[in-house]
């Protein structure tokens, strides 16, 4: 059965008492099937047996998904209709799930205020993402939510590896350079998750990322190594060479081995991502403070110039036209009275509703009287 954290999260922040830390965002990518919402289950499930008990704030952002093992407190599905969004736009499932996602992001300032609201009440915020990995790591609105969070929150990636589905050296490679690309795209703090331990012990991975020449010998031994003349292929040479790369990538990196069926392992997870806490601080949070510093003086400056340029404009106009300048004044009765009614599409946090769930069809927000659905294009 699901676990609930509505009761615990709904407690909000009044009733907790105040803490000095704030709470660790965990956003969990991987691969479809690697384990990501059976991870996220069982780390409720972890953070709810803790003592004394910790009941993560979850969203769950993958609004194609049918059964979730967790209750979220926010979820994209009580937002966006998937289906409807699909049918509207006449796209795939792929591309549904990505404008759903896009159509979420638009209001992910309310989910942040939300998140923001608990921070003193919960410890860790725990994001669930799509099934397609790169629906989140490779479009706008994973960077966009992934950058709103860790400015607010300090943040890590979990990233999730079916260990039994990575032990041929070339998958085990893949995944590394997959996850080597999301490390340098987000540039957070990284936690490599070998899930289903229970299966497959990580230890071989671990061996590999340690001396790249146990990785270099797995290589040669596995079919395929070397052609029919006993030279070693080109695969082979090539994955010999990422191999010394890699050597550098897996420095920067914390690789915990977990099983979300049984529990083992998450003590030493928690354990790492606390340790992300301290590099988060370190090394990201100062970078992107000068970043935001840097994008806020272009800004300014940008806005400063076109002022001085508009206001050069108005004065030459005025001084033209002096009786077109008495009519240009702003008159309090004018105002649009529908300036305030946007909105329509409202984000819910579960854990205060009181009643079953609020639905909101985004694909309603913008319904004309004739009935008909009439989306704006993409772009
Ligand atoms: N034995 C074992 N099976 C696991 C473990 N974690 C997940 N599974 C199984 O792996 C399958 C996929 O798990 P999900 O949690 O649905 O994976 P997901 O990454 O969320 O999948 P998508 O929904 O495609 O993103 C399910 O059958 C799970 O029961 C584990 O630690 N051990």
């Amino acid at each position: 059965m699901a676990e609930t954290n509505n009761d615990a999260a709904a407690a909000g922040p009044s009733s907790a008492p105040a803490k000095d830390k704030k709470p660790i965002t965990i956003i969990t990518i991987g691969m479809a099937g690697a384990g990501k919402s059976t991870f996220v289950q069982r780390l409720n499930a972890h953070l709810h047996a803790k003592e004394p008990p910790s009941p993560p704030y979850i969203l769950n952002l993958d609004p194609a998904v049918t059964y979730v093992p967790y209750e979220p407190n926010i979820d994209i599905r009580d937002t966006v209709n998937y289906q409807e969004v699909m049918k509207q736009y006449n796209l795939g499932p792929n591309g549904g799930i990505l404008t759903a996602l896009n159509l979420f992001t638009t209001k992910f300032d309310q989910v942040l205020d939300l998140v923001e609201q608990r921070a003193e009440s919960v410890d860790y915020v725990i994001l669930d993402t799509p099934g397609q990995i790169e629906i989140f790591t490779w479009s706008a609105s994973g960077a966009i939510i992934t950058d709103a969070i860790a400015s607010s929150l300090p943040t890590v990636v979990a990233y999730i590896i079916d260990t039994p589905r990575t032990t041929a050296p070339a998958t085990f490679m893949s995944n590394m350079l997959y996850a080597c690309s999301i490390l340098y795209k987000t540039k957070l703090p990284f936690i490599l998750v070998f899930n289903k331990t229970d299966v497959q012990p990580h230890d071989f991975a671990i061996e590999w990322m340690d001396d790249f020449e146990e990785f270099q010998a797995a290589l040669a031994t596995h079919s395929g190594a070397t052609d029919s003349e006993g030279e070693p292929t080109y695969m082979n040479s090539l994955m010999n060479s990422m191999s010394l790369v890699l050597d550098e990538f897996y420095k920067n990196l914390k690789a915990v081995g977990v099983s979300s069926a049984t529990g083992d392992g998450f003590d030493d997870f928690l354990e790492a991502v606390e340790g992300s806490r301290e590099e988060y601080e370190r090394d990201y949070l100062p970078e992107l403070l000068k970043a935001r510093e840097q994008r806020e003086k272009v800004l300014r400056e940008a806005k400063d110039e076109t002022m001085a340029r508009v206001m050069k404009d108005l004065a030459i106009d005025r001084e033209k036209n002096p009786a077109g300048a008495l009519a240009d004044r702003w008159d309090p009765d004018d105002e649009d009275e529908d300036a305030d009614d946007e909105g329509e599409l409202n984000i819910i946090d579960r854990s205060e509703e009181k009643g079953p769930h609020e639905y909101i069809d985004v694909t309603r927000a913008r319904r004309h009287g004739a009935e008909d659905i009439n989306w704006p294009r993409p772009g």
